[in-house]
């Protein structure tokens, strides 16, 4: 490039450096596109390694954990995101259990590095614990602590705009990551409740087993309730565009034993959204719902059980006045003072207090839907409102396979059966009971069909006579 007896001058030393480390780093980009995954990654380390005695000159960003008061979600994410990453090279890994959560929380230690690879570039990772010398130096440092955590995230200086990208990267992935291994939490007011106290609510990790797939329900309702929920969460902006809150209520309404509480563990397991079980009961006044309210968290169901019967609220436009004249309110003998009105709880469906929070999905279940105001029951406020009925056949069969391990339409009784059903009020409750007391699929399908015999209300025969060949269609 240069001749002999022609010295470069510095510009043209630093173009030339300049124009190799474009080339090298045009040459990973090009191996990036055009080589099948597989291969990918261990070629463009191979080139790295290849040039690596030409030191790039690297930037490098110190992630810190924030302090007690704002934590820094960088950090948090980067805990969680480089859990998935393994270098064959680590040595050393901190691992904690927290009670409250089912899995380990595996980290770095300090002075643990790790590799990672995004667009085609080399992003390097280190873990680092320092320990604070002087506590008075004027530094950040948290106070029950004498130890500086962070993590610093090195590259080459030409990809600081990459960097920005390859940073919301991993804030994604570890949203992603810790939804899929979030514990769901069943929050319940406190034993001892008290309505001055805003941190009333307690809970417990809610491990209800019921899913859509166990749910026993018409296919059909089963996906228009998914496809409802999927449609919900992901319409944020929408929501936004139309001047709506982010909140959607359902009415879950039918007989005792129908699946109705299944329904809400079901879609709480399917959302991973926590739940909330608001017993109206306790709550004397509008100014205690609302205080519980907003100490909910995002991403959660809120529920009121037989909201018929829960309470007895006073009328929407009689209010306060039904409750000077004593009249049946049962929170009113307790205290002096505006209670809990169907006002106040309708202004909570309304979506007043909504802004203070996204996502919430709010449910009433009832046995007595005719019992209602109907003002609870306006578009708008129950957004849906959900039967929940008497076993059908389809419903029975996926109790069957649930609990008999019978899959599919094939099963000489299933015709008597479906015959039965029709003419018998059993709930899918009472056919899982009847499931459960015997372990052989046979026996408890022909004490099934004795069963609903003795439930079946008067009307035609049902043929009794086994038929190997019914093949039912559904
Ligand atoms: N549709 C269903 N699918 C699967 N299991 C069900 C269904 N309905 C009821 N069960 C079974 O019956 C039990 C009681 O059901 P669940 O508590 O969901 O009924 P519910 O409608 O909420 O009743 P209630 O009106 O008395 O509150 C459940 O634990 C479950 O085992
Ligand atoms: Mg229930």
């Amino acid at each position: 490039m240069f001749s002999i007896n022609e010295m470069p001058s510095p510009s043209s030393l630093f173009a030339a450096f300049a124009s190799i480390t474009a080339s090298i780093m045009f040459f990973q980009s090009m191996l990036y596109q055009i080589l099948p995954e597989q291969v990918r990654e261990p070629l463009i380390s191979f080139v790295q390694k290849l040039f690596k005695s030409h030191k790039p000159p690297t930037l490098t960003f110190v992630v810190d954990a924030g302090n007690e008061f704002v934590g820094n979600e960088v950090y948090e994410a980067a805990g969680v995101y480089l859990d998935t990453l393994r270098s064959p090279e680590t040595k050393r890994l901190n691992v904690r259990k927290n009670p409250k959560e089912k899995g380990l929380t595996i980290r770095l230690e300090d002075g643990e590095e790790l590799i990672d690879m995004y667009k085609g570039i080399e992003f390097q990772w280190k873990f680092v614990c320092s320990k604070q010398e002087n506590s008075s130096s004027g530094r950040r440092i948290p106070s029950n602590s004498s130890e500086k955590r962070f993590y610093e995230l090195s590259f080459h200086k030409i990809h600081e705009e990459l960097s920005k990208s390859y940073i919301q990267f991993v804030l994604d992935r570890a949203k992603a990551i810790s939804e899929e291994q979030r514990v769901l939490k069943m929050h319940t007011l406190n034993n001892a409740y008290n309505p001055y106290d805003p941190t009333n609510w307690q809970s417990i990790n809610l491990d209800h087993p019921a899913t859509f797939e166990t749910l026993a329900m018409d296919q059909k309702k089963k996906d228009d309730i998914i496809d409802d929920l999927d449609r919900f969460v992901k319409r944020k902006e929408f929501y936004k565009k139309v001047g709506r809150a982010w909140k959607r209520g359902y009415l879950l309404y039918g007989p005792p034993g129908t699946g109705k509480s299944s329904l809400v563990a079901a879609m709480a397991n399917h959302l991973k959204f926590d739940v909330y079980d608001l017993q109206l009961a306790n709550i004397h006044r509008d100014s205690e719902l609302r205080r519980l309210l907003l100490a909910t968290g995002n991403r959660s169901i809120i529920v009121i059980e037989d909201i018929d019967c829960s309470v007895n609220l006073p009328d929407r436009l009689h209010g306060v006045e039904e409750n000077k004249s004593d009249h049946h309110n049962i929170h009113d003998k307790k205290s002096a003072g505006p209670s809990l009105t169907l006002s106040g709880l309708l202004n909570f469906i309304d979506g007043i207090w909504s802004s203070c929070g996204d996502e919430r999905i709010i449910i009433f279940t009832t046995n007595n839907k005719d019992k209602l105001d109907p003002a609870l029951l306006r578009p708008g406020r129950m957004d849906k409102r959900i039967y929940m009925g008497y076993c059908t056949f389809e419903a029975f069969k996926q109790l069957a396979s649930n609990y008999l391990e019978i899959s599919g339409d094939h099963h000489h009784l299933y015709g008597e059966i479906q015959c039965l059903l029709k003419k018998t009020n059993v709930t899918p409750a009472q056919v899982a009971e009847e499931f459960l007391k015997y372990e052989n699929a046979d026996i408890a399908l022909k004490e099934f069909v004795k069963f609903l015999k003795g439930e079946k209300m008067e009307g035609d025969e049902c043929d009794s006579k086994p038929d190997e060949n019914t093949i039912v269609m559904v």
